[in-house]
C-alpha cells in the first residue's frame, strides 16, 4: 500500500520533469531565430523552402518561413521512446523506420534533415554522400559515437549530437551484474539447471569482497561501477590517462598506471570509449601482464579486447572467465570464437536498456537533436567546440558583426582572390577572448559569399582550410567594458574593388563594433565612419568638396532609394573623402553609373550584407 502511494506520489513528479524538459524545449525555440544567425547552421527548412532561383533568403525569413510550411523530416532508425519521439513530432514530421537494410537507408537519407540512431546504425561517409548536403544533425540515443563517421559529419557541417548522461546508471549496473555473474557463474549455472543438471560442485564461484577490481576508463559510466563495486566490499583502482586523480580519491579510488592495474587486478571492468587509441587495447601483451585467474567485463565496445587474444589467455587460464555485453561486429557471426565457450557469459549489447534509461535517452536527445536544427550549439555535440552557453550569449552581437565583417571583406576583393585574413579583436578579455565562434562567422561570412557550401561552427575551421585559407587572429588588450570594442577584418588581396578599402598595410580592411547589440562599420582602409552594418551599402570616394553629397543622395532619391545611414570622412579639407550609405534598396547599375559620373567621384562600390543568392 505504501509503496503504491509512494509511486502513485512519484507519477506528478516525473510528469513535471517532461513538462520542464518540453518547455525547455519551447525556451530553446524562442531563442532559436537569434541561434541561426549566431551559428549559420541552416534549419532543415532552410533547404527546403529555398526558393530555386532567387536570392537566398535571410536566416530570419527562412525560420518564420520554416515554422510555417517546411517542417524537418527526422528519421528514426533505431527504437526510440515515446516521449522522445513525441518531442520530436511536436517539432518535425518524424519517420520511424526501424531494422532498415544499408541500402534502404541509403537510400532515405537524402529526404532527412536529421536521423536518430542507436549503436547498431552505421553513419558512415556513404551515408553523408548519399544525404547530399540535407542531413544537418546526426542525434545517438546514447553514449558511443564510434557507429558515427564524424570525420565525414563535420566536412560536410553536420552536428552530431549525442545523449551522454541518460544511460549511465542503466551501464553501471548492468556491469555490475555482469561483474556478479561472473564472480558467482549465475549465467552457467542457470543453463545447467534449464538442462535438468543440479551441479552444486561444478560452479562454486569466487568472492569479491576484498578483491581488486581495475576499472579502465574512469569517466561517467566507470566511477558509478566504482561506486557500486566499493559497496560490495572491493578495493578499486583506476586507469584513465584523462581522470582527474582527486575525483577518483574522493569516490575511495585510486588512479593508476595501465601496467600497475593490469598486475593489480582480480576484476576488470572496461569503460573507455572505442577510439583508435584504445582499439585492442586488451591484446596479448595485456592479458600477459595480468593475475593469473582474472576475470573481465566489457561493457565499453567490442573492438577494446582483441578477441583472438582473450581466447588464448582464456585457454592459458590467465583469464577465468570473461563477461561480455559487446562485440566487434553486433550481432556477433555464429563463428564468434567467444560467445559458445562456457566460460564466457554474453548479453546481447543490453547495457543501456532498462526502461528507465530507454525513456530518459529518448527525451534527452530529443531535445539535443531540436535544438542543433534550430542552429543552437547543443552541449551533447560531439563534432564543434563547446561554447559555454554564458560564452554564447555574451558574444551573439559580435557573431553578426564578424559574419558581416567577413562578407564585406570577400565583397570588396577586386577579382584576384586572397589567400590570408587576419583577424584582430581589440578586447579588455586579451588572451582569455574566446575568439572560436568569431573566428567561425567571419569565415561563414567570407565563405558563403564564394562557395555553396553552408558553413558552420562544425566545419568553418575545415572549410577555410580546403579553400586554402590562412585565419591569422590577433587580440589586442583594449579598455572598456563590453567584451569586445571592435573587430578587424582584413584581407591580403592583391587589389580592391574600392582603392580606399586598402589600409596602409596594403590589405582589404574593414573594422566594426557593436552598438546596442547592433553591429556598425567603423572604419574602412584607413577612413572611420560610422555606418549600421546591415543591407545594401554603397561605398563612394570623393574629392572633398561642396554639392557631392548632394548630388547623390539626389541619384538616390530619383530612382527611389531610401538612404538609412549616411557617414562621411575625409583625409583632410579638400583632399580625399569616402561616403559609406547604407540604403534600403539594392541600386541598379545604371544607379552606380550616375552616381560614378557626378563631378568629383573618382570611384564606387556596392556590398550587401544581405546573404549571397
Ligand atoms: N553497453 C552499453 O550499452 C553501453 C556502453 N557504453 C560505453 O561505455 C563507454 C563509456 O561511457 P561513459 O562513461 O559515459 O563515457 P565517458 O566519456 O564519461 O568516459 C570514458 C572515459 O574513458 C577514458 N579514456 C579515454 N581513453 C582512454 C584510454 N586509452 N584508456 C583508459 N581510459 C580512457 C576517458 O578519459 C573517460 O574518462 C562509452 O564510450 C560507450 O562506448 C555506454 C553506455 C551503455
Ligand atoms: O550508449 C551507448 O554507448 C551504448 O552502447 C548503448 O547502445 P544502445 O543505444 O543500447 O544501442
Amino acid at each position: 500500500m505504501q509503496l503504491a502511494q509512494a509511486s502513485t506520489a512519484l507519477r506528478p513528479a516525473a510528469t513535471q520533469q517532461r513538462n520542464l524538459a518540453a518547455a525547455r524545449v519551447q525556451q530553446r525555440a524562442a531563442g532559436a531565430l537569434r541561434s541561426l544567425e549566431v551559428l549559420g547552421v541552416p534549419v532543415a527548412a532552410r533547404r527546403a523552402c529555398r526558393p530555386a532561383a532567387a536570392g537566398r533568403p535571410s536566416s530570419m525569413a527562412v525560420v518564420a518561413v520554416a515554422a510555417e510550411a517546411a517542417k524537418p523530416t527526422i528519421l528514426v532508425a533505431e527504437k526510440l521512446g515515446k516521449g522522445g519521439v513525441d518531442m520530436l513530432k511536436e517539432v518535425g514530421t518524424v519517420d520511424c523506420s526501424y531494422d532498415m537494410t544499408k541500402e534502404e537507408l541509403l537510400a532515405k537519407i537524402s529526404l532527412c534533415d536529421a536521423i536518430v540512431i542507436r549503436s547498431a546504425t552505421k553513419v558512415t561517409r556513404e551515408v553523408f554522400e548519399a544525404s547530399k548536403g540535407r542531413l544537418k544533425v546526426v542525434g545517438r540515443a546514447g553514449v558511443g559515437i564510434d557507429n558515427v563517421d564524424l570525420a565525414a559529419a563535420s566536412e560536410v557541417g553536420c552536428l552530431v549530437v549525442n545523449a551522454p548522461t541518460a544511460n549511465t546508471v542503466a551501464a553501471a549496473e548492468h556491469g555490475i551484474a555482469l561483474l556478479c555473474a561472473l564472480a558467482r557463474n549465475v549465467s552457467q549455472a542457470d543453463a545447467a539447471m534449464k538442462d535438468g543438471r543440479w551441479e552444486r560442485n561444478k560452479w562454486v564461484g569466487v568472492s569479491m569482497v576484498g578483491k581488486t577490481l581495475a576499472i579502465m576508463g574512469f569517466g561517467k559510466v566507470g566511477s558509478e561501477v566504482a561506486r557500486r563495486a566499493k559497496g560490495l566490499g572491493m578495493t578499486v583502482v583506476a586507469y584513465d590517462p584523462y581522470a582527474s586523480a582527486e575525483k577518483a580519491a574522493a569516490l575511495g579510488v585510486t588512479i593508476v598506471s595501465m601496467d600497475e592495474a593490469l598486475s593489480r587486478g582480480d576484476f576488470f571492468s572496461l569503460h573507455m570509449p572505442l577510439t583508435p587509441n584504445t582499439k585492442g587495447m586488451f591484446g596479448d601483451d595485456a592479458f600477459a601482464k595480468m593475475k593469473k585467474g582474472a576475470r573481465i567485463v566489457n561493457v565499453a565496445r567490442g573492438g577494446v579486447i582483441d578477441d583472438d587474444a582473450l581466447v588464448s589467455a582464456l585457454d592459458a587460464g590467465v583469464v577465468a572467465g570473461a563477461a561480455l555485453d559487446v562485440y566487434e561486429v553486433e550481432p556477433p557471426p555464429a563463428d564468434n570464437p567467444l560467445v559458445g565457450r562456457p566460460d564466457v557469459i554474453c548479453t546481447p549489447h543490453l547495457g543501456a536498456s532498462t526502461k528507465e534509461a530507454q525513456e530518459e535517452v529518448a527525451y534527452e536527445i530529443a531535445e539535443a537533436v531540436i535544438s542543433a536544427l534550430k542552429g543552437e550549439l547543443t552541449p551533447s555535440c560531439v563534432n564543434a567546440p563547446m561554447v559555454a552557453p554564458e560564452v554564447l550569449k555574451e558574444l551573439q552581437p559580435y557573431t553578426t558583426l564578424a559574419d558581416g565583417l567577413g562578407r564585406a571583406a570577400v565583397q570588396l576583393v577586386e577579382d584576384s582572390g586572397f589567400a590570408d585574413v587576419f583577424i584582430t579583436y581589440h578586447s579588455p578579455r586579451g588572451d582569455d577572448l574566446d575568439t572560436r565562434l568569431l573566428r567561425a562567422m567571419v569565415v561563414k561570412g567570407i565563405l558563403e559569399q564564394i562557395t555553396t557550401s553552408q558553413v558552420n561552427l562544425v566545419n568553418a575551421d575545415l572549410l577555410a582550410k580546403k579553400r586554402g585559407l590562412r585565419i591569422v587572429e590577433t587580440v589586442v588588450p583594449s579598455d572598456g567594458d563590453a567584451v569586445l570594442r571592435e573587430i578587424e577584418v582584413a584581407v591580403g588581396a592583391g587589389k580592391s574593388k574600392f582603392s580606399s578599402a586598402v589600409a596602409p598595410s596594403g590589405r582589404i580592411t574593414v573594422a566594426g563594433t557593436v552598438k546596442a547589440d547592433n553591429p556598425f562599420l567603423t572604419r574602412i582602409g584607413n577612413f572611420d565612419v560610422d555606418l549600421a552594418l546591415e543591407g545594401e551599402v554603397v561605398m563612394v570616394r570623393q574629392t572633398d568638396q561642396p554639392g557631392i553629397i548632394a548630388g547623390v543622395s539626389t541619384e538616390f532619391a530619383k530612382n527611389g532609394i531610401n538612404i538609412s545611414f549616411m557617414s562621411v570622412a575625409r583625409e583632410a579639407r579638400g583632399t580625399q573623402a569616402i561616403m559609406a550609405i547604407g540604403v534600403d534598396e539594392t541600386p541598379s547599375a545604371e544607379v552606380v553609373d550616375a552616381i560614378h559620373k557626378i563631378p568629383g567621384v573618382q570611384e564606387v562600390t556596392t556590398f550587401s550584407e544581405k546573404r549571397a543568392a
